[in-house]
């Protein structure tokens, strides 16, 4: 047991710049010592907001005598090496999703760490952290909409880079409801469809913007998901359980200022993931530093996070063939 966490932060882009800020800033009993990121000038600002010290080898900063565990925000193509680098030193992993970027690098990294006995590996699917969606799992958890049959997912995302392309749609943002479908009806995904619409006018040449995926579980529950990630206008996350005895739907902004004026009536929506999530993403950093200080992790794990690659991997098949794919799962471990 280690009594301040010594956590080295790996990529300080967008996302890792964000995970090094709040665990210095928000976050209690951990200590940001180490940053590591392929652009030194990234790393220097980074390192100089939270009085870390820039390591800039990644595999050296894993290594680093005064690193107890690690957070992994480089993009997925690097997650791989760096994860099993922090196997290796047997210390806790925060890895930003996607696990990996194939089922057969996910499916060894599984085993890598159940060949270890521990559970090292924390996949960064904040959403479980996010009180709507934990409200909403256990409300279907105590059978207060009977038995769910249905899930409706939205995902829109006001704008994104140029290169995020159809396949980038599915294994970047529809993974979050992979994993979201999978935690609120405790069972896996089966097989996927996609329904590549007519794309909107500011899609590049070639990209399905917007996209309907359509997946079946092993329950033979049905889920859907619209994932369309350059509407030009907010950050709309939203998702509807439909049961035997009832719905619920979350997703409405909480804290929504509701007003009537000109004419009209209405509120404002968030207009990012930071936005939106910002408190999940604190309240995962804290439960994982908590459990982390213990050598272990508190939220979805390498299992988790090789499935939701397997059911994304079967839908890029689907994007591509437009036949329903069937979800290719290795026996757990
Ligand atoms: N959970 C979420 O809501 C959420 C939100 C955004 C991004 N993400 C995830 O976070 C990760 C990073 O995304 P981002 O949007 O911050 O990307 P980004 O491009 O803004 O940042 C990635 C950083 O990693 C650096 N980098 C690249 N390869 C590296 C390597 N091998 N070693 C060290 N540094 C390296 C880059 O220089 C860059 O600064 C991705 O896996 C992404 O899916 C998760
Ligand atoms: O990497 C981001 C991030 O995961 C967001 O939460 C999601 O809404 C975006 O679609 C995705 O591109």
């Amino acid at each position: 047991m280690v009594s301040d966490l010594k956590v080295a932060v790996l990529g300080v882009g967008m996302m890792g710049s964000y995970h090094a800020t709040t665990l210095s800033s928000l976050v209690r009993g951990a200590t940001v010592t180490v940053v590591n990121d392929f652009s030194a000038e990234r790393a220097a600002e980074v390192a100089a907001a939270t009085g870390a010290r820039v390591v800039d080898d990644p595999f050296a900063a894993i290594a680093d005598p005064d690193v107890d565990a690690v957070v992994i925000a480089t993009p997925g193509a690097a997650h791989e090496a760096q994860v099993l680098a922090c196997l290796d030193r047997g210390i806790p992993v925060l890895c930003e999703k996607p696990l990996t970027t194939s089922i057969d690098t996910a499916y060894a990294v599984v085993k890598a760490e159940a060949a270890l006995g521990r559970s090292l590996i924390q996949v960064g699917f904040m959403r479980r952290f996010d009180a709507e969606y934990a409200a909403l799992r256990e409300l279907i958890a105590k059978g207060g909409l009977g038995d769910p049959l249905l899930v409706h997912c939205t995902h829109r995302n006001p704008d994104v880079p140029p290169h995020f392309n159809s396949e980038m749609m599915i294994r970047d943002s529809v993974v979050h409801e992979v994993d979201v479908i999978r935690f609120l009806l405790d069972e896996e995904i089966t097989s996927v469809q996609v329904t590549r619409g007519r794309p909107t006018p500011s899609a590049p040449e070639g990209v399905s913007d917007p996209m309907m995926v359509t997946f079946t579980t092993e329950g033979g529950r049905i889920a859907t998901d619209e994932i369309f990630v350059r509407t030009g206008v907010a950050y709309e996350v939203r998702t509807e359980v439909v049961g035997s005895q009832g719905s619920a739907f979350i997703g409405l902004d909480q804290n929504m200022l509701v007003k009537s004026t000109d004419g009209r009536w209405g509120g404002s929506i968030t207009p990012g993931f930071v936005e939106r999530f910002g408190q999940a993403y604190v309240t995962e950093l804290q439960r994982w530093v908590a459990a982390a200080t213990e050598g272990t992790i508190d939220g979805p794990g390498a299992w988790d996070g090789y499935a939701a690659v397997a059911v994304c991997e079967a839908g890029v098949e689907a994007v591509l063939t437009g036949e329903t794919v069937a979800v290719q799962m290795g026996p757990r471990p």
